[in-house]
């Protein structure tokens, strides 16, 4: 049985669309990364499943409890850990006293390893606490009472990149012991560091349900390779190239052997070295044999070829289409599955 499901889970704020038709599953164990710009109901999706809001119309199940069944939600929740995006905190007690209050609550197995390794200033009033230091607060509350599921809202916003990382790495040790995460974000880099798959989410539409590594063949990789002379982007129109620039000298380092990420100096030698050096960008969802095979077609001073990013990819998928339109082309069976691209 899935750790939760939804069913054309749909709410609405009055006329105001928070979510509609979210029909997906979370397996036992998974990682399931929930992802989508501000504003596309994210927090609606998280809030209702929760039990906070109750859905306008569809359902869910967590845990194999109804989300409109006030009671069973209820028995689930001592086995859900919840992290919000803001956590809302009596401002006035010490962290000590609201680790005590939700140890009473829910039962406490574990606060002193996660606050070895969370560590928030217990002894001082919540009031007085950084946006970090609540958030660490926060995840030891989560996760004080050994949850099956963490329903988490965004959880890394407020914490630096070290406590980031930090986090990332409990998280894939908690999956190793057969935890399931629901984990919400806007930030596609970090949930590729986690999620196992993802649901992409907009204007309250499910655009995408895909395995990360799919996701990651699908984006393609960027490619950044200076050659000798002067060339056209039109030159790189190649299959599965896309979004190519060409720019003049200056844009690299122009002596072999700089050291670069990725396939460095392949020039065809110190001899045929020119002034004149053009660099090509682009990203690349394509086999590496004929791309290697073109670029070898000129005098390759550098190469440097790296995963797209994320962020990129999610702008060139989405950016300029309305959700209802990426709906549609996700439900016809994506247009163009050789490229990955929106139709033209
Ligand atoms: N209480 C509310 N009343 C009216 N509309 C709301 C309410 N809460 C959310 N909405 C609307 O529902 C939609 C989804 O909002 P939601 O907060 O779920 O998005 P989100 O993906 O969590 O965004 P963010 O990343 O900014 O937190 C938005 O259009 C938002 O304006």
């Amino acid at each position: 049985m899935p750790v939760i499901q939804t069913e054309g889970l749909t709410k609405y704020y009055g006329d105001v669309r928070g979510v509609e038709d979210l029909s997906f599953t979370v397996e036992e164990g998974e990682v399931f990364g929930f992802l989508g710009p501000n504003g596309a109901g994210k927090t609606t999706t998280i809030r209702t499943l929760m039990g906070f809001l109750s859905p306008t119309d569809g359902t869910a199940s967590v845990l194999g409890a109804d989300i409109r069944d006030a009671s069973a939600l209820q028995a689930a929740r001592a086995r859900v850990g919840y992290l919000p995006s803001e956590p809302g905190f009596d401002e006035g007690v010490t962290g000590r006293r609201l680790v005590e209050y939700h140890g009473a609550l829910r039962g406490d197995v574990r606060s002193e390893d996660l606050l070895e390794l969370f560590d928030p200033p217990l002894d001082r009033k919540v009031g007085e606490y950084s946006r970090g230091n609540k958030q660490m607060l926060a995840i030891v509350i989560a996760f004080m009472h050994d949850p099956d599921l963490v329903v988490m809202d965004e959880p890394t916003s407020g914490l630096d990149p070290l406590k980031q990382e930090r986090f990332l790495e409990f998280v894939r040790a908690e999956q190793a012991r057969g935890k399931t995460f629901f984990f919400s974000s806007h930030i596609l880099g970090e949930v590729r560091k986690v999620c196992d798959r993802i649901g992409i989410v907009r204007d309250g539409l499910l655009v995408e349900l895909e395995d990360v590594d799919s996701l990651i063949d699908r984006t393609g990789k960027t490619v950044r390779a200076s050659v000798g002379g002067s060339v056209t982007a039109a030159e790189f129109d190649i299959d599965g190239a896309h979004d190519v620039t060409v720019g003049g000298d200056g844009d690299v380092p122009t002596e072999a052997g700089a050291d670069h990420a990725g396939v460095s100096d392949a020039s065809a030698g110190d001899d045929d070295w020119s002034d004149e050096e053009t660099t090509v960008s682009f990203t690349y969802t394509g086999a590496y044999e004929p791309l290697l095979r073109h670029l070898l077609e000129y005098d390759l001073r550098d190469l440097a070829i790296e995963e797209a990013p994320l962020e990129d990819v999610f702008m060139r998928f989405y950016g300029e289409d309305d959700a209802e339109a990426v709906v549609e082309r996700v439900e016809s069976g994506r247009a163009n599955t050789e490229t990955g691209t929106p139709d033209a």
